[in-house]
């Protein structure tokens, strides 16, 4: 018996469409950010995967992506629950930089090591900056120590937890469970399911509003791959995401 998890990445976003480094700041849909996610809303009708329960990150892209796909597939009505926990990795100093200035100013190796290391996060984001979030009272009450930067390490180990303690009790309940959050917060949990190691999962990118669904077992473990519910757009898709930066 295994139940079904749809993960879905938010529609582009309007600094995803600037070529900025995001983060945490948070930014909305663009007009094909929004057309993606409703796209992905009519995919999973069309499929008949019909989501019983919500899990979002506390970011407005994820929450718009989710509330647009979930109204394509007329599921408005499903409980939501949000946690930081699936928010984007938070990307520190380079959070508001132009990706392709920040790969001309510091090269390749070390734009590459930022940007899809496992354990090498980008330098801390000041409290003073612009693109911080020290007042952003959505996270005030946030249950463990909020990031000044991520590395995919980190993100994996914030996750996990909601993962194990959230997202898999649903599951196992017999909910068909959407999750709707970040490129990096879904590379942690496609990494886990898919036991990818540390360096291959450079190479992995996740495709804007595409769900990508799984069988998960009761032990939390998938039975077989994800799979795409148009693997040709989510190739074209993820093809992108690992362009840009390089002038793309
Ligand atoms: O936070 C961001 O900049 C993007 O959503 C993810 O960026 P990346 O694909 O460069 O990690």
């Amino acid at each position: 018996m295994t139940n079904t998890l749809i993960l879905l990445r938010h529609g582009q976003s309007e600094w995803n469409q600037k070529n900025l480094f995001t983060g945490w700041v948070d930014v909305r849909l663009t007009d094909q950010g929004r057309a993606e996610a409703k796209r992905g809303g009519e995919l999973l009708a069309e499929a008949g995967l019909l989501p019983d329960v919500l899990h979002t990150s506390l970011l407005s892209r994820a929450i718009q992506t989710a509330h647009l796909a979930l109204d394509s597939a007329d599921r408005l009505w499903v409980p939501v629950r949000r946690s930081w926990r699936l928010n984007e990795r938070h990307y520190g100093a380079l959070q508001g930089l132009d990706k392709a200035e920040t790969l001309e100013k510091y090269g390749e190796e070390q734009f590459m090591e930022w940007r899809r290391s496992f354990d090498t996060p980008p330098p801390a984001l000041d409290d003073a900056s612009e693109w911080s979030q020290a007042d952003d009272p959505r996270y005030a009450d946030i249950d463990g120590e909020r990031p000044r930067t991520e590395c995919l390490a980190d993100v994996i180990d914030r996750m996990l937890p909601y993962w194990e303690q959230s997202i898999l009790p649903d599951l196992n309940a017999g909910k068909t469970v959407l999750v709707t959050a970040h490129g990096n917060s879904l590379r942690a949990l496609v990494k886990h399911l898919d036991g990818i190691s540390d360096t291959d999962i450079a190479g992995v990118n996740i495709p804007t509003g595409m769900p990508l669904v799984y069988d998960i077992n009761a032990d939390g473990t998938p039975n077989g791959a994800g799979r795409y519910l148009d693997p040709e757009a989510a190739a074209a898709g993820a093809a992108a995401v690992a362009a840009q930066g390089k002038g793309a």
